[in-house]
């Protein structure tokens, strides 16, 4: 009898669970399609899908024009096939979007409906909790906080090879002194560490869901030698403090203002890190692509030297106003960062069902439902290619089209630097100290050219190491007589 009972209970049980489940599915099924239908959401007109169970086929392509280092130019066609916003189902569901509008939405408009989703589980080990892991609340105190120390001043200390200038000016900035203070073998540990924590994390950010599969021991060893480094000046600072008084924030602004906030050590350390990661690649790989340019393009290089003789007269000491009487430098470095932006493919999930202007119906030109927990690919690379917005040339290297007066509508077509309340919080820093080593490297070595037999490529056609940043496979080469 008992036995029966419980048999019917398990059975009860189970039909209330069916029932529970249906009852959720068709109620949320129901709530989405009023909201889509509130929204004036039309079904989304392209969808790419695999031949594999997952799509798992798509990944495996993808893996291989990654290992080829032609990872952008092999997903250009589905760009064409499918046009500016599509929906992609590799693993789970998501979108992908090249559409000013579209962008203009998740950075501004829309703000509070996408957050960072599994970004912060591929980046923790490495960067643990600040401005590039954070959401909501934590990031906004994160932003206010590294805010007023980004801004472009101060005098920094150059070395000629960019990721030892970029690691140099950034670690200047942020700790307070620069890596010299530093043992030459632990500069090497440091950055040899960096190095390798900032590779495996963008294969993380590429798994998504399941970063965990991807936590090697010299990944989480990396981490901890970068961590053990920032915390190393986290302490000097803070020892200074304590004998100089209010006098140690002269040096140490950026590390003081933050425990002063935060009264945490640890958190000031990985604070560091994050700025660290968001500052250092970005503005060397994008220095090694203008120096690639313009020495396969010896008539714009000729330019931009005659700008910098005729504004420097040959003076080494370059100023602030000096760059900004350089119209043609500042086109020169806005084209490199259409052509290679630093976060070229950079994700957003929504935070609750949402909606986004273009993609949907028969023209693409309605909008579409977005459920909640649903990633969206903006891929600033392609964006930054389409011919419709940049013409007909718009993989070629043409710094002219900035000072021709024909993007003056471009808007949210061009972003590297992101836009909205998350823009980036070193646009500034990074031009001008770009634009100064660009200035400093012409007139210090004015007969730089391109080594014999080179290969000149087409933009994108080139090799691309495509990490958390677009970097250039082979350097950039030259003869610097
Ligand atoms: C060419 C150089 C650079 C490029 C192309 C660049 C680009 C970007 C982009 C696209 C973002 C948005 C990322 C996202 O929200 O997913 C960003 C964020 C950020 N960048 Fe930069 N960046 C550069 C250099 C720098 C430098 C030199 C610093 C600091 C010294 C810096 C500090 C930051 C910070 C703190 C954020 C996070 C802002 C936030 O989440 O609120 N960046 N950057």
């Amino acid at each position: 009898m008992a036995y029966v009972s419980m048999k019917i209970l398990i059975v009860c049980g189970l039909a209330t669970l069916v029932a529970y489940w249906y009852i959720s599915a068709r109620t949320e099924a129901k709530g989405r399609a009023n909201f889509a239908r509130q929204h004036g959401c039309q079904p989304i007109k392209n969808n790419l899908r695999g031949k594999w169970p997952l799509s798992l086929d798509l990944l495996k392509v993808q893996y291989a024009a990654a290992q080829r280092n032609q990872l952008f130019d092999f997903l250009q066609p589905y760009f064409d096939k499918y046009g500016p916003t599509f929906s992609i189902n590799i693993v789970g569901e998501g979108l992908c979007t090249i559409d000013p509008a579209n962008v203009e939405a998740i950075t501004i408009s829309k703000f509070d409906d996408w957050g960072l989703g599994t970004r912060r589980r591929g980046v923790f080990p490495f960067i643990g909790e600040g401005i590039f892991s954070q959401d909501g609340h934590a990031w906004k105190q994160s932003r206010d906080l590294i805010r007023k120390h980004s801004d472009a001043r101060g005098t920094v200390d150059l070395a000629p090879a960019f990721f030892s200038f970029t690691l140099g000016t950034t670690t200047d900035l942020l700790f307070g002194e620069s890596l010299d203070t530093l043992s030459r073998d632990d500069q090497k540990d440091f950055s040899n560490s960096f190095d390798h924590a900032t590779k495996v994390t963008a294969l993380r950010l590429r798994l998504a869901e399941l970063c965990w599969v991807y936590t090697p021991p010299s990944f989480m060893k990396s981490c901890r030698t970068v961590k053990k480094f920032a915390s190393h000046f986290v302490r000097r600072a803070l020892a200074c403090q304590k004998q100089q008084g209010n006098a140690a924030k002269r040096q140490y602004s950026f590390i003081l203002d933050l425990y002063e906030k935060i009264n945490s050590q640890f958190l000031v350390s990985d604070q560091l890190v994050n700025v660290l990661l968001a500052g250092r690649d970005t503005t060397a790989a994008s220095l090694t692509w203008t120096f690639f340019h313009l020495l396969r393009n010896p008539e714009k290089l000729q330019r931009l030297k005659r700008e910098i003789d005729s504004v420097t007269q040959g003076d080494s000491g370059i100023t602030k106003q000096h760059i900004q009487q350089m119209p043609y430098l500042s086109a020169v470095w806005t084209e490199i960062l259409r052509l290679y932006p630093q976060i070229p493919m950079n994700v957003r999930f929504a935070t609750r069902h949402t909606w986004l202007p273009k993609g949907g119906g028969p023209d693409g030109e309605m909008p579409i439902f977005v459920p909640k927990h649903s990633g969206c690919g903006i891929s600033v690379y392609h964006m930054h290619r389409r011919k419709d917005l940049y013409g007909e040339d718009a993989n070629g290297f043409r710094p002219e089209r900035w000072l021709s007066g024909e993007l003056k509508d471009i808007k949210y077509g061009y972003m590297p630097f992101w836009h909205g309340q998350r823009i980036c919080l070193g646009k500034d820093f990074a031009t001008l100290e770009a634009s100064y080593l660009i200035v400093r490297l012409l007139q210090a070595y004015p007969d730089m050219h391109l080594p014999q037999d080179h290969a000149i490529l087409q933009p994108g056609k080139e090799k691309q190491d495509v990490g958390i940043v677009v970097a250039s496979t082979e350097g950039c080469k030259v003869v610097l007589r």
